[in-house]
């Protein structure tokens, strides 16, 4: 079997427009997961989805998942996870990707320079909540199989799409899914592949490690209502006063998690991993740059990306019930809840660290001799993923790269999280590539996130190589 390379590209060149057409029709649809109040638009981007891959042929599903639990202790259905299949010829290896089409919140009043669901193209970057994490990289896996269709080349893997929509607040109901059809959807499937993530620079990039991420509720209740802080202040013993003081008590200025027996669990950097990441390529003050910061926890290279990639670290998000809005609000806010995060790395173990921080947190609490009454949850324990750069896949992948980009691709691991990864690896035993095509400079989660087009389009052809290059690989 020849490999159309020429042609296939020629195809995805011709429909650019098109597939930025799709990408604003994605993006327009504010599929937040993290807010109950847009689960209609979350559901109605699962429907989009699950359209798209029947009108392409593919045998598609919507897998109920069962019911979210609302911390109000009531329940909603959690988004369906849309499964499609295109080719079940059992000479060729088959390939599952998995993405997600869910978004974090985004409101202009952050700080957007364009309206986040409107996707906007400025001097070929496309800006939009979910642009880049992840809608576009799902729409390049689509449009590759679309590619081979529209000029009936014969695909040269069967291939599978399992795409959700809670990836965002941690997966929620995917690994029962994934436990429930490891004998049925995934018996077959050799290979899982993910492109839910960005490269370290202009060069591509092949990832072979996430970190998890454990994130935590702290809540401090005391008066049964709000109080005016004058007439009250002074008298009362402040839930936020609390809250504040144990919060401080996780991480000192410099870094270092102050939480007994968390880094302790830590595997140390070895030698080999030292010498990975002194020859990879990554400009400290363009970082500094593109964050907008004059210094870093650390100065050099080699701390930055090991800090950045395979150590922990503690990060406070937001307090709910705290007064947030501008203006000068004179309130004493009777229940706080603090939320915070760790992120997890080899040998952590989320169950492990659930504990140990409840208790820190409780002891550290109960030093303060204070009548407020404290409740920890951990809502998210999402354990890291590891994969072994020798297998095929990285191979392939590398040939892929080299094929469209004419370099070879840089090496890394991910700060950030796919809860779902280590299920993968740990349930259906099969091999797991992270193949990322979004930019180092997408600005995902936060504001003005994008897409390039160069990323999009050139993205799209790398999956084209890089289907051609696992069909490639020797079977069994
Ligand atoms: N694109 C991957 C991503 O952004 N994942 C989220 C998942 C997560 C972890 N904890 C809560 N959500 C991330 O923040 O890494
Ligand atoms: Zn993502
Ligand atoms: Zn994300």
């Amino acid at each position: 079997l020849t490999f159309q390379f020429d042609e296939l590209t020629k195809y995805i060149d011709s429909h650019q427009e098109e597939y930025v057409q799709t990408l604003r029709e994605w993006v327009a649809v504010e599929s937040d997961s993290s807010n109950v109040l847009k689960r209609p638009d979350l559901d109605r981007m699962m429907n989009i989805t699950a359209e798209k891959l029947k009108a392409m042929g593919g045998n598609v599903e919507m897998v109920d998942i069962g019911l979210q639990e609302l911390p109000s202790g009531a329940t909603i259905p959690l988004p369906k996870v849309v499964t499609a299949q295109f080719g079940s010829d059992a000479t060729k290896h088959t390939v599952c990707v998995y993405g997600h089409v869910d978004v974090q919140p985004a409101k202009i009043e952050d700080g957007w320079a364009t309206e986040p669901y409107n996707l906007t193209d400025i001097n070929g970057n496309l800006y939009g909540r979910g642009a880049s994490d992840n809608k576009a990289p799902v729409l390049a896996w689509i449009h590759t199989v679309q590619a081979y269709q529209a000029l009936d080349i014969e695909l040269p893997v069967n291939v599978k799409f399992v795409i959700e929509g809670m990836e965002e607040t941690g997966s929620n109901g995917l690994d029962a899914m994934i436990l429930s059809h490891n004998d049925t959807f995934f018996a077959d499937v050799d290979y899982i592949m993910i492109s839910d993530c960005g490269w370290l620079s202009r060069r591509p990039a092949l990832t072979y490690g996430t970190r998890g991420n454990c994130y935590f509720f702290a809540e401090v209740e005391g008066p049964t209502q709000d109080l005016h802080s004058g007439v009250y202040g002074g008298t009362v013993i402040e839930p936020m006063t609390d809250l504040i003081g144990i919060l401080d008590t996780l991480i000192s200025p410099g870094g270092k998690i102050l939480i007994p027996g968390i880094l302790e669990a830590v595997a140390p950097l070895s030698d080999e991993e030292w010498t990975m990441y002194q020859d990879i390529e990554f400009d400290v003050e363009n970082y500094k740059k593109k964050i907008g910061v004059d210094h870093l926890m650390y100065s050099n290279k080699v701390d930055l990306l090991a800090h950045r990639w395979r150590y922990p670290t503690v990060t406070i998000h937001g307090i709910e019930g705290a007064f947030s809005a501008p203006g000068t609000k004179t309130v004493i806010p009777a229940k706080v809840i603090g939320k915070f995060s760790i992120r997890q790395v080899p040998n952590m173990d989320p169950a492990v660290v659930e504990k140990q921080v409840t208790d820190y947190l409780h002891s550290m609490f109960g030093r303060r001799k204070s009548p407020n009454k404290l409740k920890v949850t951990m809502v998210i324990g999402a354990k890291p993923w590891l994969a072994d750069t020798q297998h095929p896949l990285y191979e392939a992948g590398q040939e892929a790269v080299r094929k469209v980009f004419k370099v070879d691709p840089d090496m890394i691991r991910e700060g950030g999280t796919i809860p779902i990864a280590k299920t993968f690896q740990d349930v259906t035993r099969k091999s797991i590539i992270m193949l990322p095509i979004g930019g180092f400079d997408d600005g995902l989660h936060s504001q003005n996130e994008k897409m390039s087009r160069y990323n999009y389009i050139e993205g799209t052809k790398l999956f084209v190589a890089y289907l051609h290059e696992v069909g490639q690989i020797k079977r069994n």
